[in-house]
């Protein structure tokens, strides 16, 4: 086990067609890295194959002992359903399943990191409200407080910012440090190249195949954005099935 995740020439492929190749890599333990590309570019295919769920895989992933269990994944915001009758706390409780099984309430140990988890995100007072009735920003610190509370040691965050303030973005951002610090990896999808420069020191820029991957300011050059831009148009328009091996993730 060396909590060290391993990409050895990647494609990943939905019913045989690939939507990201050849990708080579090692996301480092404790590390904090960007994700950026174009949309269309493969990133939330990339945090997907990194959750382990079905894809066409070719190559290798070796998640260095790391169990589908150490995974805590925040989606886009908008593919969240929020017409369930639940609240705010019955979400963030969501996060403790791994340890008390589905719909169990907390023990009081649980129940009071929960409640410091709410507080963490702002949200205390806002317990008993039911999801549906929260702003875009409010539903988002929810999900943040659920990923507190199920305290995995690697985070995957698509898109956490999209549609969010400034105030909210600046407090989730500083959760995001403190996750940093407290030596867990983290990726994040990321679209703000500003604030990936101001927050990220590694990044991996993608475009339906690897542009660079490695320490921010090496990745994020003109010349790779450039290229970001104008190689995801032209697979795309060329784009075709290929034979990737079927099956999972190792
Ligand atoms: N479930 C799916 N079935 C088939 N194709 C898919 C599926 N999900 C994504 N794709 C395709 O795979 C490619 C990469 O999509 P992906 O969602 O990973 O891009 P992205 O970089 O996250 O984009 P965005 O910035 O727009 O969210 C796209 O061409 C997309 O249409």
């Amino acid at each position: 086990m060396n909590n060290r995740i391993t990409f050895e020439n990647v494609t990943l492929s939905y019913d045989r067609r690939p939507a990201i190749h050849h990708l080579s890599g090692v996301f480092q333990p404790a590390s904090k890295t960007a994700i950026v590309g174009p949309n269309g570019a493969g990133k939330s295919t990339l945090l997907k194959a990194l959750m382990r769920q079905r894809l066409g895989v070719e190559g290798k992933i070796d998640f260095g002992g790391l169990r589908p269990q150490d995974f805590g994944y925040l989606p886009q915001l908008a593919e969240i359903e929020r017409s369930f009758p639940v609240t705010v706390a019955d979400v963030v409780a969501m996060g403790a399943w791994r340890k008390t099984g589905a719909f169990r309430s907390l023990g009081a140990d649980l129940s009071a990191k929960a409640a410091a988890a709410i507080d963490a995100v702002g949200l205390t007072g806002f317990e008993a409200r039911q999801i549906a009735s929260l702003s875009g920003g409010q539903m988002q610190r929810t999900l943040f407080a659920r990923l507190i509370l199920q305290d995995a040691p690697v985070i995957l965050l698509d898109e956490p910012f999209t549609a969010i303030d400034e105030a909210t973005t600046a407090d989730l951002l500083a959760i995001i440090e403190g996750w940093h610090r407290e030596g867990r990896m983290v990726m994040a999808v990321l679209h703000d190249i500003d604030q990936v420069r101001a927050a990220f020191p590694e990044t991996l820029l993608v475009a339906r195949r690897m542009i660079g991957w490695g320490p921010t300011a090496e990745v994020l050059t003109e010349a790779n954005l450039r290229l970001a831009r104008s190689t995801t148009t032209a697979w795309m328009a060329n784009a075709g099935p290929c034979e990737p091996a079927r099956g999972r993730a190792a």
